[in-house]
């Protein structure tokens, strides 16, 4: 077992105790959810094949219809394997039985955190022969660190792990072959919380008006736009935070922009800056403002930044706002403050935290340093999101939709966020917010998305979330 494996269960508790509160969830976790039919039980040599026997012998005890498997002879098993077995005691037929043995559901109890190479022989063949599987743990045959598949694994319809999810359970592509995901309370304390997004986590919190607010105290969010060639990201961003309930939204645009800006804004306001103290200056009245989308790899970017982590303002950096620190993110690091966020995409990731994906055992690690590092909110993008926080905490999010991979639509997630951050949210639950209101939107639309459809569904989205008809 894997240190972090072994510091999440850390405390002193006797491990064979903790097997059998573990199989004693398992069968419940079954027998709630897959009520009827009769059951294959494949056990490995190990704590997973462990949990397997335990929830074998419970599950009989249920009056359901058992048959267990195992990888190995009873008499090869060791410590609380070997104990665990002791409780199951009728047959258990070696793993080659199983192939052809009548069943409706299989339990998956062969490799959990203990996984250390591909799955071969028969273990390969039963992984592959389809059906219902439930999997104690991980579905045997993904690596429940780096979140991949090793070789053939097992796609289970259902997974019950323990006290708290793992990376394997969210990131893509190992949670795609988990099924839904239980997380049983084994009594074990949990050092670091990884979280799955949903409005669960913070629907309560999104922030609405009372019935006597007015505009100035629903926040001012600014929004710094490209040069003349290129401001469409800006009013992506902005018209998304204004949607997400900014009471005020105002584009900072270069002289050269402000033709093109205006004729193109109506809700949103427009502001000109010529030279750095503009910026400043303008900035100094904004809640929270956003930049980097399309601002241009140039050193007046980077004057920007610095003028507004230097200022009272949140920051909410995107794009070139970090590119632009791809030979200096040290600077960068330095400059940035535990309530701004920043929403690297891969590319921009590596470009200021190095090799830490590579050097990490999956992208919830590498977030989780990276917001260490640079002492501020993480969110880095992808078909899996990743948001994380100095604290440890992290939230994976996968409400989302292939049809968002189209130009803009980033720009519209960093103005979701910056709209909820306007608002008085912290900037950690603002990105949680921002990538499930951003997914909900892509899914609404689908196939044909383009950028300027996502802010329109936000209305219904945020009408449901606040339980009001439309
Ligand atoms: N920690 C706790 O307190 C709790 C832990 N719990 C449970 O324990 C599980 C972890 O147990 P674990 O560490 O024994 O690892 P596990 O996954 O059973 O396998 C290791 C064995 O498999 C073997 N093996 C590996 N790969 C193989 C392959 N491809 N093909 C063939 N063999 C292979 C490996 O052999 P080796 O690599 O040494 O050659 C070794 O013998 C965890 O997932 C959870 O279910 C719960 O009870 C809750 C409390
Ligand atoms: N295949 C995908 N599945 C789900 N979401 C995706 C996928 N590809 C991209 N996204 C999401 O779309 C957004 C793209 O952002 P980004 O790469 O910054 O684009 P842009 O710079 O064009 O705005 C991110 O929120 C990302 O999580
Ligand atoms: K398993």
């Amino acid at each position: 077992m894997r240190d972090a494996e072994q510091a999440l269960f850390s405390g002193g508790l006797d491990s064979f105790e903790l097997m059998q509160r573990a199989g004693n969830a398992v069968a419940e976790f079954l027998h709630a959810n897959w009520p009827e039919g009769r059951i294959q039980v494949l056990c490995g040599p190990g704590g997973n094949g462990g949990d397997g026997f335990v929830a074998a012998s419970q599950l009989a005890k249920l009056w359901r219809d058992v048959d267990v498997f195992c990888l190995v002879p009873r008499e090869d098993l060791k410590g609380d394997a070997a104990k665990a077995a002791a409780l199951w005691e009728k047959d258990i037929r070696p793993l080659e039985d199983a192939l052809e043995a009548p069943h409706d559901i299989v339990l998956d109890a062969l490799f959990g955190g203990g996984l250390s190479r591909a799955l071969e022989g028969t273990v390969a063949a039963l992984s592959q022969r389809g059906g219902r599987v439930v999997s104690i743990d991980v579905p045997s045959g993904i690596d429940g660190f780096t979140a991949e598949p090793l070789g053939p694994c097992f796609r289970a319809e259902g997974t019950i792990t323990f006290a708290a999810l793992r990376p394997a359970h969210v990131l893509l592509p190992a949670a795609a072959y988990c099924g839904g995901v239980f997380v049983a309370d084994i009594g074990v304390p949990v050092k670091s919380r990884l979280l799955e997004n949903s409005p669960l986590l913070w629907g309560k919190r999104l922030p609405q008006p009372g019935q006597s607010t007015h505009k100035h105290q629903r926040g001012h969010l600014a929004v710094v736009s490209g040069p003349a060639h290129a401001t469409g990201a800006a009013r992506l961003a902005a018209r998304a935070g204004l949607r997400a309930g900014a009471g005020l939204v105002t584009v900072l645009s270069p002289p050269d922009a402000i033709q093109v800006n205006a004729s193109h804004l109506t809700a949103v306001m427009l502001k000109e800056f010529s030279k750095r103290e503009d910026v400043c200056d303008a900035l100094e009245t904004a809640t929270v403002a956003i930049l980097g989308p399309a601002a241009g790899v140039s050193s007046t970017t980077r004057e920007n930044v610095e003028c507004l982590l230097g200022s009272e303002t949140k920051a909410v950096l995107d794009a070139d706002a970090l590119t632009v620190f791809g030979d200096d993110s040290e600077a960068l690091h330095k400059l940035l403050r535990p309530s701004d966020l920043i929403t690297p995409h891969i590319g921009e990731f590596t470009r200021i935290f190095g090799d830490l994906l590579e050097t990490s055992s999956n992208k919830v690690d590498a977030t989780r340093k990276a917001a260490e590092i640079a002492g501020c909110v993480v969110l880095l993008k992808g078909a899996d999101t990743v948001i994380a926080s100095p604290d440890g905490t992290a939230i994976v999010n996968t409400h989302a939709t292939r049809w968002l991979a189209t130009a803009g639509s980033g720009d519209v997630l960093a103005g979701i966020a910056g709209g909820m951050i306007a608002q008085g949210v912290d900037a950690f639950t603002a990105a949680a917010m921002a990538s499930w209101l951003h997914g909900e939107s892509g899914r609404r639309v689908g196939a044909g998305l383009i950028s300027e459809d996502l802010e329109k569904q936000l209305p219904e989205i945020l009408s449901a979330l606040h339980g009001e008809k439309r």
